[in-house]
């Protein structure tokens, strides 16, 4: 997908977005930011629990909605100390929750109070369809095979997602404060509880009326982006697992409700799950393996472990420096081990979620595979660049790229995993 320059025709102003959250000088942390209350504005209860405390309940429901929202801050408070692989965890159990909460293919705001209707909405989609057109061309193009409905509420996922990676990677990415990344789960919040702030956040909130979303994966998302505000380092890879479940594992989370399982499937829902997980974190370590010397030198970031790379020997310093470019006459065969080994582990997550494809309901199944398979190439080229990843950017071209649709096409119409 194209990267952005210049100014982003979708994303709100940052000095806007700064502006209307500054809360003081004193703010500029990650723990800070976590501080915040599980009882106020930017911790509310999820929204299922919410939309039915709209309605007039008797008393003995409206007791148990009680305890059900005392449950869920606790449980948010809980998430809030998680790390890891247990991040995920949390979130997918949260995920599975909310969708078995609802009849099937209900969402879980009542649409009748929505504000935004009528054409007002229908331009709303129309633009998440634009941005998501211009800006990945596949994931549009998958959607075409997908109900009408259905193409529009990921537009407006993707959209959300894309405005949030913008935040920190996009044109104003260095006015963003922590505070600006508050006020933004701030507007999450208010997607959640049929508040949209703008038009295109409307779209999201419409998506939630229809399909039952869970607001934890958005909300980790954007503690992902918080961790780029604040880490630029990766100790181990339970760390970095962590980061990508929140900046891509958790699209899979977001998007399996819409997508929806196959009738057929009658297994548990947590391997469907797992697999959408798998497919995010696939997709973001081969990003990252991707653009190592990009991310060095113009983020001096390393989204690679340091205890593993110290096993092959390898300094961090070595990294900053260039190690491996045989494209100019520099060859270091440890960096070459290391990669391949960091390609092999991407390749298993990739394997992993192979086998979730076929779960989902057939409409769905064209769209992942291209992204399933698209993504996976860019391993390749990288293979076939001789693990230079700091002179040359692995780049699948656009004739291989449509060459594998049809591939992608067929794998969807043949499942072969037992149900
Ligand atoms: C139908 C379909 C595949 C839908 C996904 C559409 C969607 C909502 C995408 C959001 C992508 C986005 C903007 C995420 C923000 C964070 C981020 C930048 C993540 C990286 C994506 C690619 O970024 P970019 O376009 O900037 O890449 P380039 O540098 O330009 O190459 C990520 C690498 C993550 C993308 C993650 C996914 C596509 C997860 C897909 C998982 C599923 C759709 C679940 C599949 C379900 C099963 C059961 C396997």
């Amino acid at each position: 997908m194209p990267s952005t320059s210049g100014a982003s025709p979708f994303l709100p102003a940052a000095p806007a977005l700064a502006r209307r959250c500054s809360r003081g000088p004193n703010g500029s942390s990650r723990r800070c930011s976590r501080a915040v209350p599980a009882s106020s504005v930017s911790r509310s209860p999820t929204v299922a629990v919410q939309a039915t405390l709209a309605m007039p309940s008797p008393d003995s429901q409206r007791l148990r909605l009680q305890q059900q929202l005392q449950q869920q801050a606790q449980q948010q408070q809980a998430q809030q100390q998680l790390s890891g692989k247990d991040v995920e965890q949390a979130a997918m159990q949260a995920c599975i929750r909310t969708a078995t909460s609802v009849p099937p293919s209900s969402g879980v705001l009542d649409p009748s109070g929505l504000r935004w209707r009528g054409g007002a909405l229908e331009a709303a989609y129309e633009r998440c369809g634009a941005v998501c057109k211009e800006y990945a061309k596949t994931f549009y193009l998958g959607t075409q095979l997908m109900t009408p409905v259905q193409a529009r509420c990921i537009w407006a996922i993707y959209v959300w997602c894309r405005r949030t990676d913008e935040l920190v990677d996009g044109p104003n990415a260095s006015k963003i404060t922590p505070q600006a990344l508050d006020r933004w789960e701030e507007r999450l919040n208010g997607v959640f509880q049929g508040r949209p702030y703008d038009v295109l956040d409307a779209a999201l909130t419409d998506t939630i009326s229809k399909f039952p979303l869970e607001v934890q994966p958005f909300r980790d998302m954007i503690e992902g982006m918080r961790m780029d505000l604040f880490k630029s380092r990766y100790q181990t890879f339970d760390e970095l697992y962590e980061y990508c479940y929140r900046v891509a594992g958790t699209v899979g989370l977001m998007t399996v409700p819409v997508m929806g399982i196959d009738p057929n499937y009658k297994g548990p829902l947590d391997k469907v799950y797992r697999a959408a997980l798998a497919l995010g974190t696939a997709n973001q370590l081969t990003n990252i393996l991707r653009d190592v010397g990009e991310d060095i030198r113009e983020r001096d970031r390393i989204y690679l472990p340091l205890d593993e790379l110290r096993e092959f020997g390898i300094s961090e310093d070595e990294v900053r420096a260039g190690i491996h470019k045989p494209s100019q006459g520099k060859v270091d065969e440890r960096w070459r081990k290391f990669m391949k080994f960091q390609i092999q582990r991407a390749r298993e997550y990739f394997q992993e979620a192979e086998d979730g494809v076929d779960y989902l309901d057939v409409k769905a199944r064209w769209p992942v595979w291209s992204a399933l398979i698209l993504y996976r190439q860019i391993l390749d080229v990288i293979e076939k660049n001789d693990y230079d990843n700091f002179s040359m950017r692995a780049y699948v071209s656009k004739s291989k790229k449509l060459a594998s649709l049809p591939l992608a096409l067929l794998r969807a119409m043949m499942p072969k995993s037992p149900q």
